[in-house]
């Protein structure tokens, strides 16, 4: 039987106003049910390892509560050197997250899990980006701008940080928190059709 993404009750388990607006400019209907597990992971871990990790534990944590849902959950980091650059808890941790990706190239990795039906499916998607120069005062304005307090690596590429960016390799909805093209692929893997919802947006 061929599941259609459309008869299906999906759930973002997210509280990103960002994976919101992206999901909903591809036409879904969906529920928002964000998940409260702790965003750390072991040392150990690659930061890969450890978004794919966290991206399994939020979908896992809200699929108990909606067995028969889809449910979506993602993660995204930002990764310097292989130095993980999460959310900033203050402006002077966002200055000095700024003032690291300044003139250079980092990762941005985002891992999406899906989960339906006792079945998940875990996989993490790449970008490089390049950031131009910035001044202390270029910084400071941003900054002062309060975009970064949510957003991995103290920055939005789809805001006013779009200006910091001279340009990336890799799917732009990545770096926004969640990468489309991969999640269609995902879905085709879980064995949910598009198709019908493609036709009708047609
Ligand atoms: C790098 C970058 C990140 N971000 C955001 C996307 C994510 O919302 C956030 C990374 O934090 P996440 O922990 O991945 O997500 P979240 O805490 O916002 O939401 P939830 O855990 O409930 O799913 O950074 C941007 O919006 N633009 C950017 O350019």
């Amino acid at each position: 039987m061929v599941l259609e993404i459309r008869d299906m009750h999906i759930v973002l388990a997210s509280g990103s106003p960002r994976r919101k607006e992206l999901l909903q400019g591809l036409g879904w209907t969906f529920s928002v049910v964000p998940s409260n597990v702790p965003e750390d992971f072991p040392p150990e871990m690659t930061p890969e390892e450890g978004a794919v990790d966290v991206a399994r534990r939020k979908a896992e944590d809200v699929a108990r509560n909606y067995p028969d849902a889809l449910v979506i959950a993602a993660d995204t980091v930002v990764v310097l050197e292989n130095r993980v650059l999460g959310k900033p808890q203050n402006r002077e941790e966002a200055f000095s997250m700024l003032s690291q990706l300044a003139g250079r190239q980092h990762v941005v990795v985002t891992a999406i899990a899906l989960c339906y039906k006792n079945r998940c499916l875990v996989d993490a998607e790449r970008t490089k980006v390049w950031f131009r120069s910035l001044t202390k005062e270029d910084i400071e304005s941003y900054v002062a701008l309060g975009e970064s307090f949510d957003k991995a690596g103290a920055y939005g590429i789809q805001d006013r940080g779009a200006l910091l960016v001279e340009r990336i390799e890799g799917c732009f909805y990545n770096v926004m928190g969640l990468p489309l093209f991969r999640l269609s692929k995902m879905l085709e893997e879980l064995g949910v059709s598009l198709e019908a919802q493609w036709r009708a947006g047609l």
